[in-house]
């Protein structure tokens, strides 16, 4: 049966970076507006996937998106990618035009983006437009679409080529993110395994709860992994929304579960007295492996 994929709106980062990692497949597209909308849309049985970015170069993790699903949805992740989210500035060239013909960014009243993308461009901003209003809306796609119904008005978007594309709009300034080599990355949850593409890295995400009153029980964590030389490539603390400080870490592992050795590691985390919550064991794919 084709599968039903949920996303943010066509021409959003999300939707380009799905249309790569689904290259070739003929699938139904659900966008919406918000990204808890992308969520349910997968928990109601909708959607057989939801895309979700994760972590970003300039901006670091979307710690929003983590905590959905730690705390609000049951959802196991299974296929990790990276694309490059290039932001540009997109209006209509007639309404900002200066006098030498080109645009004049000091006459933009407003931008809009989403608060990811907004935030990669944070010192673009400042230099060239710090008179601008800055407004946050659900997805870069929707910021443009907006621009477009609203004209006259003074707004300018920061999003992709192809959303200004979509929307017969200008780019009045091209890859205005702080720093070149922005890169976003995405995770596919849902409940079937990911099985289009192979990629020889594997990785498993867990969430682990540290017991209280236990001195130097992160410590033995980490050395359950490092002794088994078990390399970890992302840790993060997040609240876990019960108490004053009481956190989760959610650790990225570069290892099946069904390597001997992991099993083996978590048994010793729990040993402890640790809760673990597996999040997904999942393929994970480089922007080239899926050029
Ligand atoms: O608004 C979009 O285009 C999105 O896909 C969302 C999102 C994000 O939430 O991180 C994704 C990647 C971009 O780097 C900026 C924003």
């Amino acid at each position: 049966m084709m599968k039903t994929i949920a996303l943010l709106p066509a021409g959003s980062v999300s939707d380009e970076a799905a249309k790569q990692l689904f290259a070739g497949e003929t699938l139904n597209w659900k966008h919406h507006r918000l990204i808890s909308d992308v969520f349910l849309s997968t928990v109601n049985g909708i959607s057989d996937y939801s895309v979700i970015p994760m972590e970003n170069t300039i901006d670091g993790s979307v710690s929003l998106h983590l905590d959905w699903l730690v705390h609000e949805v049951d959802l196991p992740m299974q296929a990790e990618w990276v694309y490059p989210s290039i932001q540009n500035l997109i209006g209509r060239r007639e309404e900002f035009s200066g006098q030498s013909g080109e645009p004049d960014l000091t006459t933009i009243k407003k931008v809009i983006s989403h608060p990811v993308a907004m935030a990669q461009c944070t010192q673009f901003l400042r230099e060239h437009m710090p008179q601008a209003e800055k407004e946050h809306v659900g997805s870069t796609a929707e910021a443009v679409r907006i621009v477009s119904d609203h004209a006259g008005e003074g707004i300018a978007a920061i999003g992709t080529r192809s959303a200004a594309a979509n929307n017969g709009l200008d780019l009045l300034a091209t890859e205005v993110t702080d720093h070149d080599n922005n890169y976003t990355r995405f995770m596919l949850v849902g409940t079937e395994p990911y099985t289009a593409r192979q990629s020889d890295r594997v990785k498993t995400s867990i969430l682990i709860t540290l017991p209280e009153d236990y001195p130097g029980a992160l410590h033995q964590v980490l050395s359950a992994f490092a002794w088994r030389r078990i390399n970890l490539t992302r840790i993060e603390s997040r609240p876990t929304k019960k108490k004053l400080g009481s956190y989760y870490f959610y650790i990225e592992i570069e290892m099946s579960l069904d390597t001997v050795l992991l099993p083996a590691a978590l048994q010793e985390i729990e040993a402890i007295g640790c809760q673990i919550r597996i999040l997904g064991c999942y393929p994970s794919f480089t922007y080239e492996q899926l050029l």
